[in-house]
């Protein structure tokens, strides 16, 4: 359903992306992993028809990404979600209708099943300048799938999100894989990822490192350990070392400290 092939972008003399293959089929759930700066909104952005790669070629459904056929397949949820502040829940919803030109009857019902999902119906007709950041990013979801995309792609969905939130984001992006909808999540959150995906894929200064399942990318990393290590030692070394710069005097002010060494 996407479909990148020696994909590369360039802003002035900066490469974001360089020569990246990566296929996410209907019915998979990718998660898109790598470091800050590593080029994943620019592919997310290439994806949706949102900026032009400087090389190769980018396909949703077989149609190229920037034509109005591929705009129709896809949903694109950001990771700040915009809504027009003046509206209520419900009346941003329709106004997405009407943008579509979607059947009114047909996406009435789909509104309403839409509103349950999210569990908003309590809220949906206040003004959307009232929502917390959570009640946001669910109307924008809800906005989203309106339209019954084929391919769902997602930056960061769960940043900001209480656990009931979350769990009800989580649930609906394995729903939409079950259903034939290609997902792709790009997110910092390892443990997502392994809760989630069907395929990982590691990116690094723009070039994909590793694509697989996470039995199939520990088995050619040869790590079989946690997600994080794996990421950690692929994406430039191990685990930080950060000097916590205690007082000279302080207990234990000559060992830095390494990251994780608290975590559970
Ligand atoms: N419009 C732009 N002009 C110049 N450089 C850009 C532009 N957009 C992105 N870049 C650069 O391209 C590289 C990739 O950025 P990108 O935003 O795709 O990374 P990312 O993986 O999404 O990072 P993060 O996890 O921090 O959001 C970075 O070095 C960034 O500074």
């Amino acid at each position: 359903m996407i479909e990148l092939i020696g994909v590369t972008k360039n802003f002035g003399r900066k490469r974001a992306v360089d020569g990246l293959d990566l296929i996410v089929r209907s019915g998979e759930l990718f998660a898109f992993l790598g470091p800050n700066g590593a080029g994943k909104t620019t592919t997310i952005k290439m994806i949706c028809g949102l900026l032009t790669p400087s090389a190769g070629e980018v396909r949703v459904g077989g149609f190229p990404a920037t034509s109005r056929e591929a705009r129709q397949l896809i949903a694109y949820v950001p990771d700040q979600p915009y809504l027009y502040e003046k509206l209520t829940g419900r009346e941003f919803l329709r106004f997405v209708v009407e943008m579509y030109g979607l059947n009114r009857g047909r996406a009435t019902a789909k509104i309403e099943e839409l509103i349950d999902v999210f569990e908003m119906r309590d809220y949906i007709d206040e003004l959307c300048e009232n929502y917390s950041h959570g009640m946001k990013q669910r109307v924008v979801f809800a906005s989203a799938l309106v339209h019954e995309p084929r391919a769902l792609i997602v930056d960061e969905p769960l940043v900001g999100l209480d656990p009931r939130s979350g769990r009800i984001v989580k649930d609906l992006f394995l729903a939409q894989a079950r259903s034939g909808v290609a997902v792709l999540m790009s997110t910092h959150l390892l443990a997502i990822a392994e809760e989630l995906a069907d395929t990982i894929g590691i990116i690094d200064h723009g070039r994909m490192l590793l694509t697989g399942s996470l039995a199939e990318i520990r088995q050619r990393a040869q790590m079989h350990g946690p997600l994080e290590d794996l990421f950690l030692k692929l994406t430039g070394g191990d685990r930080p070392r950060v000097s916590a710069e205690p007082a000279e005097d302080a207990p234990g002010a000559s060992e830095p400290i390494e990251l994780g060494d608290r975590l559970p």
